[in-house]
């Protein structure tokens, strides 16, 4: 079996020009499936299920296929089509003319070929006049009025069969009832939208009454006007913007220019941005600056749309299977967008590291609203890089500058450029604060760290509270009842300074004292009483969970597994820590000795039991605990000495868990895939991992096989 599905997958990371008849003929299908999947996700449910960028990407990865092997093409191919078809529940109505998609364009050779092409089609017409408008990302919908009056409103579904949301559109404001001095029958097409600051404010409704939250203002902008009680529609604050028309008893006009100007004067609302131009140098450096507005706008569109100006050469250029030869969407990049840098922002750390979050105008970028993004540290706001060499050509970042925001996958947001022409004269370049913005210790950068860091240790509030908050967290101590929250409102009552106090809570709020806790927001009886048990079982506590509790820079999880199976027990680990000194010594040579230990984190961790404060607060935590002894290393398991990857969701146990028990049977665990893996669990949602593992050829599992290859199923 993992034979075929190595196959399977290679083939899906295959150039399209290298496939054979076979290969191509599986990806098709594997294709329609997928993208028939994420059409559904996305129109019918309002919910998609990956990125506007993937989800191009393979929609362009089919039609090179298709372009191949022409007579490999589907029944089902998704090139041949629009949206989705209905959803269940809404009355359907049939178009009387096709609602169409439009082909993209991605970048200018594209827009120049989209040019070419019509030229070509109409046999060298002369000059040609374009309109540009931008593309709004909201939902189509068509309109009909008849005798001036609306009848009905319908969204695009499958391009032939629509939802009837009739009653739903006449709660829009944009949306006129009644026309005068219309053509008898008008089908007035357009995009429903939601502007940003009413989708905040719709989120932020549903936030504070806990109900779901919209990922973007396109998603809000299409479940509001798809619900089934029109009610919930007229609550929501819709727009809509009118750039088409369908059925129609008379011509609105003789160009797209002009019959957008008809629509205006009948009432409706139409895009301020639409211009004319006949060169498409002018098409893109109109494109240029629509995009520059971008963030500034108040709602989202995803690019800039192309059409023929003269509605007769739209006409006789006429339509493909699913989109008009007439027009293109020029699209903005996808994860990327400019916006305004309103303020630097300084977090400090568990490790009192400093660091600067660029506070945004908020802006989409790929799908999701952006209003934070990292910064990184103090040299990468000056333009350099770790090593001191200039990135982005030297440009600084200064507070007030148009920035550019990138974001790929679910990483956090970064700030990747900086636009110096559109920098305010009076800028001032950031000065990088060299006292902790939160305890007002000096701040001060080691010799080839990157990050400035704040000295106050244990008296600094915020490195305090991250510590307690690690303390906490599901790889460490993680005690049921006790999150971040409740840890942060301990901290600010004076009742939890440091991790000791944790365990004597009971002592102090416990029975016979119970009453200012549970009269407490958020704490009844019941709740502190299993605050306080869960807090005892905690006693006990596996030595792994301890070291890592301990929020010692550089040692994560799997270093704190490496460490806890080494030394065993507590006081070995602690003595040895205690009597090694950095740099030499029996203690250090052994703490190096460990495979996945080096000088960095040996020395964080002696550090750390060498200053007296820190030492003094982890002698008073242990001394309310009991640390589990740890499993000796295995070597007749069938994993000792195998490298393991664990990726995707493990239901079983924890990520620390499968990890620790991993290395309890002599594996090591690795954090990436590569030649020297020898074995890879994947659980639902593994990615790349599973698929670098297939494509290497490399044993897969999934969890419950891993766990009878262990002996533990
Ligand atoms: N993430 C996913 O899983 C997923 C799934 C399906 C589709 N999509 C995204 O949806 C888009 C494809 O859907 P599509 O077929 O609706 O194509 P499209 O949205 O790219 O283009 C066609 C639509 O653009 C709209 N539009 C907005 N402004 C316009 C204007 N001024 N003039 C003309 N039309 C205008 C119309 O509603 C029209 O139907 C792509 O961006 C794709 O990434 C994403
Ligand atoms: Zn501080």
């Amino acid at each position: 079996m993992a034979d075929d599905l190595t196959q399977e997958k290679s083939v899906a990371t295959k150039a399209t020009s290298a496939l054979s008849v076979e290969e191509a003929r599986a990806e098709l299908a594997r294709l329609a499936d997928l993208l028939a999947g994420a059409n559904t996700a996305y129109h019918a449910d309002d919910a998609p299920v990956m990125s506007d960028a993937d989800y191009d990407a393979l929609k362009r990865r089919n039609a090179e296929i298709e372009a191949r092997f022409p007579d490999l093409k589907r029944d089902d191919s998704p090139t041949e089509q629009v949206g989705a078809a209905p959803s269940e529940g809404f009355g359907k109505i049939t178009h009387a003319v096709r609602m169409m998609s439009l082909a993209n364009a991605f970048d200018d050779e594209d827009v120049a070929e989209f040019d070419r092409s019509v030229r070509k089609y109409l046999g060298a017409p002369g000059e040609i006049a374009y309109t540009a408008e931008p593309k709004i990302d909201g939902l189509s919908l068509s309109l009909r009025y008849e005798q001036g009056k609306l009848v009905s409103a319908a969204t695009r579904g499958d391009g032939e069969v629509g939802e009837n949301v009739t009653d739903n559109a006449r709660t829009i404001a944009d949306i006129p009832q009644e026309l005068t001095g219309a053509p008898e029958i008008l089908e007035v097409r357009g995009e429903v939208y939601m502007s940003h600051a009413d989708f905040e404010a719709l989120n932020a409704r549903h936030a504070e009454r806990g109900g779901k939250t919209f990922a973007n203002p396109r998603n809000a902008a299409a479940g509001s006007l798809r619900q089934l009680d029109a009610e919930i529609t007229r609550a929501r604050p819709l727009k809509f913007f009118a750039y088409a028309w369908g059925e129609h008893s008379e011509p609105l006009a003789d160009t797209q220019m002009g019959a957008i100007h008809r629509l205006t004067e009948l009432g409706f609302q139409t895009n301020p941005l639409t211009k004319r131009f006949t060169d498409i140098s002018e098409l893109i450096a109109h494109y240029h600056e629509i995009e520059t507005q971008r963030a500034t706008l108040g709602y989202d569109i995803d690019g800039v749309v192309y059409k023929v100006d003269r509605l007769d050469l739209q006409h006789r250029l006429g339509f493909r299977s699913t989109t008009p030869r007439w027009a293109i969407a020029h699209k903005f990049p996808a994860e990327l967008a400019w916006t305004r840098l309103e303020a630097i922002d300084i977090q400090v750390g568990r490790t009192g590291a400093l660091s600067p979050v660029a506070r945004l105008t908020p802006v989409t970028v790929g799908g999701v609203v952006v209003s934070n993004a990292t910064l990184h540290n103090e040299d990468y706001i000056k333009g350099l890089d770790s090593k001191g060499e200039e990135i982005r050509g030297g440009k600084d970042i200064r507070v007030g500058d148009w920035v550019q925001v990138y974001r790929a996958g679910d990483v956090i947001p970064k700030v990747a450029d900086v636009d110096l022409a559109r920098r305010k004269s009076d800028a001032l370049p950031y000065a990088f604060p060299t006292t902790c913005p939160e305890c007002g210790s000096d701040a001060i950068r080691e010799e080839g760290d990157a990050v400035r860091r704040c000295t106050g240790g244990l008296i600094c509030p915020a490195q305090a509270v991250e510590k307690l908050k690690h303390l906490v967290s599901r790889g460490a101590f993680d005690i049921e009842g006790l999150g971040a929250k409740q840890v942060e409102q301990f901290y600010k009552d004076g009742w939890v300074k440091e991790p000791a106090d944790i365990f004597e809570l009971k002592a102090k709020f416990g029975p016979g004292n119970l009453s200012q806790l549970k009269n407490r927001e958020g704490w009844g009886e019941k709740s502190a009483l299993n605050l306080f048990d869960a807090i005892d079982t905690r006693r006990d506590i596996p030595l792994a969970r301890l070291i890592f509790g301990l929020g010692i820079r550089h040692v994560g999880e799997s270093s704190a597994n490496l460490l806890a199976t080494h030394y065993g027990t507590w006081e070995n680990f602690e003595s040895a820590m205690k009597t090694a000194t950095v740099g030499t010594g029996p203690e250090w040579d052994d703490l190096l000795s460990i495979d996945g230990v080096g000088e960095v984190m040996a020395t964080s961790v002696i550090t750390t039991f060498h200053q007296e404060a820190e030492r003094a607060s982890i002698d008073r935590l242990v001394a309310h605990l009991r640390p589990i002894e740890a499993e000796k290393p295995q070597n007749d398991s069938p994993v000792s000495g195998k490298t393991v990857v664990f990726t995707g969701t493990l239901e079983k146990m924890t990520r620390a868990e499968a990890k620790a028990r991993a290395e309890a049977l002599g594996a090591k665990v690795s954090g990436s895939v590569s030649a020297k893996t020898d074995l890879v669990v994947a659980g639902p949602g593994a990615g790349s991992k599973e698929k670098k593992a297939r494509e290497l050829g490399i044993e897969l599992l999934d969890e419950d096989g891993w766990l009878a290859l262990i002996g533990d199923a």
